[in-house]
């Protein structure tokens, strides 16, 4: 990279802001970390910056925040918890993102130190309602943000594709002392070596549940990969494309015309799923059955079926290089992880092939059930990672200064 990297900067003595993506999977009542990928990933660069006697803050972003009742689930307090037993020493956590009790506690930060800021999304619901200050990129709260510290950087590979205001908004605020960490350069270098100029057979797998996010992906995607598999909930809306029913799945009507036209450019590119389990509510313990084609109402598919998993095994058995993002079914329900099992436990046998899987939930998915080690590289980043796929710049990298 021609960018500036944390290597570049000074550090002893400093405040440095830290952009990290600790949007991990965690328990409903917002106590409970499930999966610390991506914790872990970021490590390296955190433990570097507090080794050479920098303060550390910082900010990340959990889940997404629409209104008041959203914030107490995602608050980071749990995610500090977890990093200060990884790193081993403590790390402070303070409840708010902006104001005094923030101001405070970076000024009482000794060099080495640690501090974690609440979720940045926090600023995108005030007084109840839905300002979008952090997702907005409101130029306002990266100059704030940015006038924190003495330097920045932003190891939140898995954020990159947004243009926030704990990524792009920091960034262009502190000119010249913007940086990249490890863990972005390490995932730039990975995903370019494999996908930039991939070994064919080149097959992407798509599912999971942000539909109307990644489904603009497929296209661009037509023209870089051989095949296309779609399974998980992103399916669906195909279904709902093709005049197949549906009943209680998740479809994004709104997204259903777009599916249509990505399916007449496809030719026979697209891989559907063929049967489905389905259930008649969404829980491990709804009544199941496997269904060919229509889903009828009142019954919804959280998982592909045998034969879907055996069509998408024929095509990935030649695949050179395959990328990953979105599981098949609700694998954290057990009864519905069968589809996303099978396909990761082949994906492990490809022993020519280079095997990508992306993303928070496809991460956690992966080491859950074990399949993990035998894939070629597991990355932070689901979207970021399809971004970067489709050839188009991430705004979190090209907002980091030249060297
Ligand atoms: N058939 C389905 N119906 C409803 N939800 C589904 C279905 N299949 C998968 N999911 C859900 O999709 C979610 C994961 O999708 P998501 O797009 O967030 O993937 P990801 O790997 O986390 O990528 P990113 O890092 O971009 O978020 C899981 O919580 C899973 O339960
Ligand atoms: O999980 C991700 O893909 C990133 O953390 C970004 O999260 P977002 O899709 O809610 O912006
Ligand atoms: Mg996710």
């Amino acid at each position: 990279m021609a960018k500036l990297t944390v290597e570049d900067l000074p550090l002893s003595g400093k405040k440095v802001l830290m952009r990290v993506d600790f949007n991990v999977p965690i328990s409903d009542d917002g106590t409970k970390v499930e999966d610390d990928n991506r914790i872990v990933a970021a490590l390296p660069t955190i433990k570097y910056v507090i080794e050479h006697g920098g303060k550390a803050i910082l900010f990340s972003h959990l889940g997404r925040i629409k209104k008041e009742e959203d914030k107490p689930a995602k608050s980071l307090k749990a995610v500090a918890e977890r990093l200060s037993e990884l790193l081993d020493k403590p790390v402070k956590f303070v409840p708010v993102t902006e104001g005094k009790e923030l101001e405070d506690a970076i000024n009482e930060l000794k060099d080495g130190e640690v501090l974690l800021v609440q979720n940045t999304r926090y600023e995108d619901v005030k007084d109840g309602e839905y300002v979008k200050r952090e997702s907005g990129n409101d130029p306002e709260l990266g100059k704030y943000w940015a006038s924190l510290g003495d330097v920045y950087v932003n190891d939140a590979f898995g954020t990159a594709h947004r243009k926030h205001a704990s990524n792009v908004g920091i960034a262009t605020n502190m000119p010249g002392k913007a940086a990249a960490g490890f863990l972005m350069e390490k995932e730039i270098k990975f995903l370019g070596d494999a996908v930039d100029n991939p070994q064919r057979p080149f097959v992407a797998i798509l599912g999971g549940a942000k539909v109307s996010d990644k489904i603009g992906v497929i296209d661009n995607l037509l023209d870089k990969a051989d095949k296309i598999i779609i399974g998980g909930g992103m399916a669906y809306t195909f279904y709902a494309a093709k005049g197949i029913k549906t009943g209680d799945s998740l479809v994004e009507k709104d997204k259903i015309d777009v599916a249509k036209k990505i399916l007449d450019k496809a030719g026979d590119k697209i891989v559907l799923p063929i049967d489905n389990v389905v259930a008649d509510k969404f829980d491990n313990d709804a009544n199941t059955k496997v269904v060919e084609g229509d889903v009828d109402d009142g019954w919804m598919a959280l998982d592909i079926g045998p034969k879907s998993v055996e069509e998408f095994k024929n095509v990935l058995k030649d695949a050179k290089t395959v990328v990953w993002n979105g599981p098949m079914g609700v694998f954290e329900k057990p009864n519905f992880a069968k589809g996303t099992l099978e396909v990761g436990k082949f994906l492990g046998t490809l022993n020519d092939a280079t095997t990508i899987v992306g993303g928070g939930d496809s991460t956690a998915a992966v080491k859950q059930l074990g399949v993990a080690d035998q894939l070629t590289h597991i990355s932070t980043g689901g979207g970021a990672s399809l971004t970067y796929l489709e050839g188009k710049a991430l705004p979190g990298i090209a907002a980091i200064s030249e060297k």
